[in-house]
């Protein structure tokens, strides 16, 4: 296995549309994509192009950014190494011309990778916070809010957090491609893209 595993634009279009049948027939239709930045934003407005039936409305996206940053605290037993910094959070402002709250609704979060699991993990965590907090204040916590993920490629390897299943509430998480704990170029990292697709090429990764 080299080094580095080269991934393809027209790659990164198939595991899209992959996850995104798979999704439809074990999930259904999601009522709003919540992209993880910067990673999950081309991935999610890719597997969108798939989950939207002709003549229907877009599913909206919303974008959220979480960076990892190294933790420098002096740690205790359950810090995890890295820490989750929140550069930008959901716009609920903006959701509401769509539906009144993420409450009872079926949300699909995207990433490119799931490394150390700890950027899902915040991610479902604080999301499921976010809903059950305002499920109380309107008496709705008998509505049932489906979180499921899609990531293009998850790394298998000794992971950092697990995400808790109950938070799902019934969704599902969903893998273009397992793959080995390697550097992975993505085709929005490259400055020469024709060579990196090359290698992508070469690779197979196509
Ligand atoms: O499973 P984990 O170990 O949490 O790693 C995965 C996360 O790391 C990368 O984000 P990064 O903070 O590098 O930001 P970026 O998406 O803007 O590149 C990537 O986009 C994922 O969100």
């Amino acid at each position: 296995m080299a080094d580095k595993m080269y991934i393809s634009y027209n790659n990164v279009h198939k595991l899209c549309k992959a996850g995104a049948e798979a999704f439809l027939e074990q999930v259904g239709k999601p009522d709003v994509i919540i992209a993880i930045g910067g990673g999950g934003f081309i991935p999610a407005r890719i597997i969108r192009t798939f989950l939207r039936s002709p003549g229907e409305k877009n599913i909206p996206i919303q974008a959220i950014g979480l960076s990892l940053y190294e933790d420098m605290g002096t740690g205790t037993d359950d810090k995890i190494g890295k820490e989750v910094i929140r550069t930008q959070w959901l716009d609920f402002g903006a959701l509401s011309q769509h539906f009144d709250s993420l409450i009872g609704k079926n949300i699909l979060i995207v990433d490119e990778v799931d490394d150390t699991r700890t950027t899902l993990h915040y991610a479902v965590s604080e999301l499921y916070k976010d809903v059950k907090e305002i499920a109380e204040k309107l008496g709705r916590t008998s509505e049932k809010t489906r979180l499921s993920i899609f990531v293009l490629h998850n790394k298998l390897k000794e992971k950092r957090a697990q995400i808790d299943e109950d938070k799902m509430g019934g969704g599902k998480y969903f893998v273009g491609k397992d793959v080995p704990d390697v550097w992975i170029a993505y085709p929005w990292e490259s400055d020469d893209i024709d060579t990196h697709t090359q290698h992508a090429v070469e690779q197979g990764n196509i």
